[in-house]
């Protein structure tokens, strides 16, 4: 079956050549995009879509996202809103939420939360464990996660929950928990920040994690400064998220990862996830994005969707915020939101071991994840602030929206 999607009025592709084309059209076959071009060029196929002139681009990819959780922070939110500080200890409100509730309930509860995201045009999406925090509910999560969403990631080390010793609770997330998360995820996370766990404890964790096969990623930076953004270069993380408060040396040491990379000498190095969403909800500075980029960072933006610093699944609401606060350009917005993001989750290129697609830009081979805007451009996801402008989102190639 193939599907032809024409008269395309502005088609942002983030390809290598960062191409936005004009009165342009797009095939699938399958799953895959067979075809990119003009529409006065464009082949025949089963099915004929005309775009009216909309606006297409690749369907967003969500980096970093807690979507496994029972129970909602209203009380906390109006806190911080009153003047709170956001302290990690909430998390201990949704574990006892999480752990309560059905395994039917947790499924459906992810379900409803992946189906707003793809009606905001998500079509690619980690998440993450971290509200179970023993070894049998951690597992739970994991599973379940694993039947919903693309990458699932294991964050045991989220909380130390109260009354255990931090060196125990280590010892537990590095062992038995990592044993029977395991078969379930591909990455490994760890909130490296005061309240949650410290320089030392997240090391271990990391290594661990490593050891255990598993890509890294880490929370980092985000209440003040620390050591995540080191650890998460010193391992050869996928990414470092949150990333509020840099100083000069980890914003070196981050671009130091990258050295090379654009010339094609260089490898992939540690993506920095901005998460404006969250900041804005838990009022810390913005992340620095512009200024990640002009160092030569490459970074991603995310929802950070999760009950207490970030309850939304709008990556459109991130990119407009990107661009009205944190200095982005359009393009490079949406491409922090889409190719940045599969960057983020190592999936920007080819056809990797286990036959996934490359997601997050449109060029021929890679997975057939497209949204149209109800907008003659994609400028007016900054323009027009706010507006649903989802029109239509194909994911893997099937119309779901
Ligand atoms: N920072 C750590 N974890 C989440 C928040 C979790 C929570 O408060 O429930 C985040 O990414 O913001
Ligand atoms: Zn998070």
């Amino acid at each position: 079956m193939s599907t032809l999607i024409t008269n395309i009025g502005e088609l942002m592709t983030q390809d290598h050549e960062h191409a936005v084309l004009k009165n342009a059209a797009v095939v699938f076959e399958g799953e895959r995009i067979s075809w990119i071009g003009a529409a006065a060029d464009a082949p025949a196929a089963d099915e004929r879509i005309d775009a009216g002139g909309r606006a297409g681009l690749p369907g967003w990819v969500d980096s970093h996202t807690h979507l496994v959780f029972a129970g909602d922070r209203t009380a906390e939110f109006e806190a911080r809103m009153a003047g709170e500080d956001y302290a990690a200890g909430g998390i201990a409100v949704t574990t006892d939420a999480t752990r309560a509730a059905t395994d039917y309930d947790l499924t459906r509860l992810l379900l409803g939360r992946v189906a707003e995201a793809n009606a905001g045009g998500t079509t690619y999406l980690e998440t993450k464990t971290g509200y179970g925090l023993d070894v049998d509910h951690e597992a739970r999560s994991a599973r379940i996660a694993a039947g919903v969403v693309d990458e699932v990631t294991y964050l045991g080390a989220h909380l130390v929950p109260a009354g255990l010793d931090p060196e125990d609770y280590v010892r537990l997330v590095c062992g038995p928990m990592l044993d029977a998360v395991r078969p379930y995820v591909s990455w490994a996370d760890v909130f490296c920040e005061r309240g949650a766990f410290t320089a030392e404890q997240s090391r271990e964790i990391l290594a661990a994690c490593r050891d255990a096969g598993l890509g890294l990623r880490v929370h980092g930076n985000q209440l003040g400064p620390g050591a995540g953004v080191q650890l998460a270069v010193e391992f050869g993380a996928a990414s470092v998220d949150h990333v509020n408060h840099l100083t000069g040396a980890d914003l070196d040491a981050l671009a130091s990862t990258w050295s090379g990379y654009d010339d094609g000498s260089g490898p992939r190095g540690t993506v920095a996830t901005c998460l404006p969403a969250c900041d804005l909800s838990t009022r810390q500075p913005l992340a620095r994005g512009r200024e990640l980029l002009d160092a030569g960072v490459q970074i991603a933006l995310a929802s950070n969707c999760n009950p207490g610093t970030s309850y939304t699944t709008s990556m459109a609401y991130c990119v407009t915020t990107a661009v009205l606060q944190m200095r982005l350009s359009v393009h490079e917005a949406v491409r922090a939101a889409t190719a940045g993001g599969a960057l983020a989750l190592r999936r920007e290129t080819g056809v990797d071991a286990d036959g996934a697609r490359a997601v997050g830009s449109l060029a021929v081979g890679h997975r057939a994840d497209v949204q149209l805007l109800n907008a003659p451009s994609v400028t007016h996801l900054a323009y027009r602030p706010g507006v649903p402008l989802t029109h239509a989102v194909w994911k893997q190639g099937s119309r779901i929206v």
